[in-house]
């Protein structure tokens, strides 16, 4: 099938629901949860605030707009490969250089969430996703890999969202031979429902936080946050994953969309 027709036929299916779009996106503001470092290591981003300008009052009578204080990782983001120190020199590792063919992809949805269920500190490993390639067909290069835990089913719950203790988070996520083994695939990125793309020990692991270190040291992203994956297939989703082309940025909140079959 010729692109023309292949697109044409995309649309026509869109607008007979034959394919759907699911938001993946969880809302922004101030009720957003955000990453907790160690304050003993680092600072971390400051709460979203959305400040009205005018709402069709006398400081602007037929409008409504505000502005808003927001850090590029807050909620369902996208991590791009200057965000660490391993992807610092990429010339086109900032979300304003990245070339946009990079911001629409087919996704791979890997489901965890029993393991996650039943242990918050699920490592999601390079077996586990041969185990699933073996069950659902080869990851191929170029497309996300998405880590399904249902964790999003926590995000009106900051503390059980982010489910720290007093030996620090426990969220699931991959290890550092899982990000290595897609690393050898090619893919495009990685992506989770909690609020980063690592495992909350990852701190500990080796290399510390592995999927940020091997991730953007190959030149590949992250998306962070993302809720509603129990309504994608396996295979077969498209996901548009699009930054704010923010200057020299290391990451944008997105709005993430999912194409799906009915
Ligand atoms: O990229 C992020 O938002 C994120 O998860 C993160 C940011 C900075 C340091 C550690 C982590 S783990
Ligand atoms: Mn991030």
């Amino acid at each position: 099938m010729t692109a023309n027709a292949s697109l044409s036929e995309l649309g026509e299916a869109l607008l007979t629901g034959a394919v759907r779009v699911v938001d993946c996106t969880a809302t922004l503001g101030p009720k957003t949860p955000l990453l907790k470092l160690p304050p003993e290591i680092a600072d971390d981003t400051p709460p979203i605030e959305i400040h009205p300008i005018s709402k069709y009052g006398d400081r602007g009578p037929y409008w409504a707009w505000n502005w808003l204080k927001v850090g590029e990782h807050s909620g369902t983001h996208f991590d791009a490969p200057h965000h660490w120190i391993t992807g610092k020199d990429y010339p086109d590792g900032s979300t304003d250089t990245i070339a946009a063919r990079n911001f629409v992809a087919p996704a791979n949805v890997i489901d965890c969430s029993a393991q996650a269920a039943a242990d918050p500190d699920f490592l999601l490993t390079a077996e586990g996703v041969k185990a699933w390639e073996a069950e659902h067909g080869p990851i191929k290069e170029g497309e996300w890999v998405l880590m399904r835990t249902d964790w999003c089913k926590r995000n009106g719950d900051a503390d059980a969202y982010l489910n720290a203790d007093e030996t620090g988070p426990h969220t699931p996520g991959p290890s550092a031979d899982c990000i290595q083994y897609l690393m050898e695939r090619k893919v495009l990125g990685w992506g989770t429902e909690c609020v980063g793309t690592d495992a909350g020990i990852a701190g500990g692991m080796t290399p510390p936080y592995p999927a940020h270190n091997l991730l953007h040291a190959n030149n590949r992203y992250g998306l962070a946050s993302l809720v509603n994956l129990s309504e994608l297939p396996a295979k077969g989703a498209i996901l548009i994953a699009a930054p704010l082309k923010i200057e020299n940025g290391t990451g944008s909140p997105i709005r993430a969309l999912a194409l799906v079959p009915a």
